[in-house]
């Protein structure tokens, strides 16, 4: 008896143990973590709204954008649409200044919009900082492990094997087959445009272009298995579209035991856009061991790199090339595909409100390359006529300004560090809003919310008083490395489509910028196209 009463203490001893080590734990995690990285802060004279216990700042966010009401105005595009997205970020630099802590839930972070500091962040070492692990996890399905995801030596390894890709020698080999894609797709509008009655037609110009910037990215990757390649990418883009939830950002997602119906949609789109992914590569590996491709496309040049830098791969992939390749691909359709596609249609949007500015580019086309559309084609082929076209430069530097498809930086320490004055801890995340940096009237002048390409004139140094305030392709380490690609892209693209059709916006235009994941027009972007005279 006394022998079942001892052993009954002992069990309940370790249960209680066990309970009073995961409330601890809890405790930890929940409240004295963050309570110390906000007390390091405090210190240092950060300032931030009060978070309240377990959540945060959550229910103040949610409630300042509740109470934050859309106005959209259908006859005026005013270009100051960032209250609308994030009301609370913009509240409370106004109340505690461009530096200010907040948290969500246990999640503490430190939002940054000091010109100076950013330019401290652009300086940081890729093994101090990195990209928010809870923010990527939950866009695992899409991105994997790929380099959107790493951090640290796995990031070194894997931007070392991808990033040569995209270099200015290796985009210049790609940009016949834009051309030969942006003509292709330009028919399909002069056809409708001829065959409309009073020549003119109302286009969705952005899911058009999402079509045509699919299309270029898949014959970049896949060169002449391009077109099961836009199989696979309009299977990418049903995955991303399920996955684009704002609420992300903030890691206040539903907890749920059981697997939602838009989770088994999620994986089992995963799988099926795998399956494909994996038959193009094995073919590709067939081809290349029977000594029978020729291709120089993104798919080779990554199976061929994936080889030869095997010896400093990361442990984790030593058995998994299959996946790094599968991982980057859909990544790199992911980061390269729509952000192209809305950069154009963005500013195809503002050379509709400004005839003048569509006028000088399509002035400026002909200057460069002449009327002739076969010269025009020649022309285009060739970089150092891309960048005569200045006037087009300035118009799309203003539109990424107003209207980039990125629309924040976010970065996690991964180790105590310093940002200029101040000692950051280890798991603080840290963000930028990019609109809110491109319309600092003290960085931009009075006429900040203003479409005036004019005043990259002289480029972005001469721009404003801080250049590195303006990060469309973001900074530092982790800055965009399809820049050049879409540059270029872009350089090709618009040139054709603004020498054959000019641009006003349809009555049915609603501007309503709303953020996915990217900056989205929410309704689409409708212009009237007509054939030039
Ligand atoms: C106008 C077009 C584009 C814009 C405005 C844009 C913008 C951006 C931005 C803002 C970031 C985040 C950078 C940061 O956090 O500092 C980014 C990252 C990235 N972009 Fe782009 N991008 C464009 C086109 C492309 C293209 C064409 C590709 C590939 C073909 C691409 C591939 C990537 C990748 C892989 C990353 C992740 C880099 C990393 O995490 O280190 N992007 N881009």
């Amino acid at each position: 008896m006394a022998e079942g009463l001892q052993v009954a203490l002992i069990c309940w001893s370790v249960l209680l143990i066990g309970v009073l080590r995961v409330l601890f734990r809890l405790m930890k995690e929940m409240w004295l973590k963050p309570a110390r990285i906000r007390s390091v802060l405090w210190k240092q004279g950060i300032r931030g709204p009060p978070p309240s216990f377990i959540a945060g700042n959550v229910p103040e966010m949610q409630k300042i954008q509740s109470s934050n009401q859309k106005t959209s105005d259908a006859n005026h595009v005013h270009h100051n649409w960032v209250p609308s997205i994030f009301p609370y970020l913009q509240r409370w630099e106004q109340l505690y200044g461009p530096v200010y802590v907040y948290a969500t839930g246990s999640k503490q972070h430190l939002y940054v919009s000091d010109p100076k500091l950013l330019k401290e962040l652009k300086l940081q070492n890729y093994m101090d900082l990195g990209v928010p692990r809870y923010l990527s996890k939950p866009l695992q399905p899409l991105i994997g492990d790929s380099i959107i995801r790493a951090n640290g030596q796995d990031f070194a390894y894997q931007k070392k094997v991808i990033a040569p890709e995209f270099f200015l020698n290796k985009v210049k080999g790609m940009i016949c087959l834009m051309e030969a894609s942006a003509v292709t797709f330009l028919k399909t509008w002069e056809s409708r445009v001829l065959e409309s009655e009073e020549g003119v037609v109302d286009i969705k110009v952005d899911e058009e272009l999402k079509t045509l910037s699919a299309d270029i990215i898949s014959r970049a990757c896949f060169g002449s298995s391009y077109s099961q390649g836009n199989q696979i990418f309009a299977k990418i883009a049903i995955l991303q579209e399920a996955l684009s939830n704002p609420s992300l950002l903030f890691g206040f997602l539903n907890f749920s035991l059981f697997p939602t119906e838009s989770e088994k949609k999620i994986k089992s789109l995963r799988k099926e856009v795998d399956a494909l992914l994996l038959k193009l590569v094995r073919d590709r590996q067939k081809e290349s061991q029977s000594g029978g491709t020729s291709e120089k496309d993104l798919l080779q040049m990554i199976l061929q790199s994936a080889a030869n830098n095997s010896t400093d791969r990361p442990q984790q992939y030593m058995l998994k090339t299959d996946q790094f390749i599968l991982d980057n691909c859909r990544s790199i359709y992911f980061a390269g595909s729509e952000t192209t596609a809305l950069t154009a249609s963005w500013t195809l949007m503002l050379l509709a409100l400004h005839p003048e500015w569509q006028e000088r580019v399509r002035v400026e086309i002909a200057e460069v390359c002449g009327d002739d559309d076969d010269q025009l084609r020649q022309c285009l082929k060739d970089m150092d006529n891309l960048s005569k076209l200045k006037t087009l430069t300035m118009v799309i530097q203003e539109s990424l300004r107003l209207y980039g498809p990125g629309v924040i930086l976010a970065r996690e320490a991964l180790a105590k560090m310093k940002l200029g004055d101040f000692t950051v801890p280890e798991g603080v995340h840290i963000w930028t809003l990019i609109p809110t940096v491109h319309r600092d009237p003290e960085n931009w002048g009075p006429d900040a919310n203003e479409f005036k390409p004019e005043r990259f004139a002289n480029g972005v140094s001469e721009a404003c008083k801080y250049p590195q305030a303006y990060v469309p392709f973001g900074h530092g380490s982790r800055s965009c490395i399809g820049q050049t690609f879409g540059m270029v892209q872009l350089k090709i693209v618009l040139p054709l489509i603004l020498s054959k059709f000019s641009f006003s916006l349809s009555p049915n235009y609603q501007h309503s910028p709303v953020y996915k994941m990217l900056l989205l027009p929410e309704h689409g972007i409708r212009l009237l196209v007509r054939r030039v005279q």
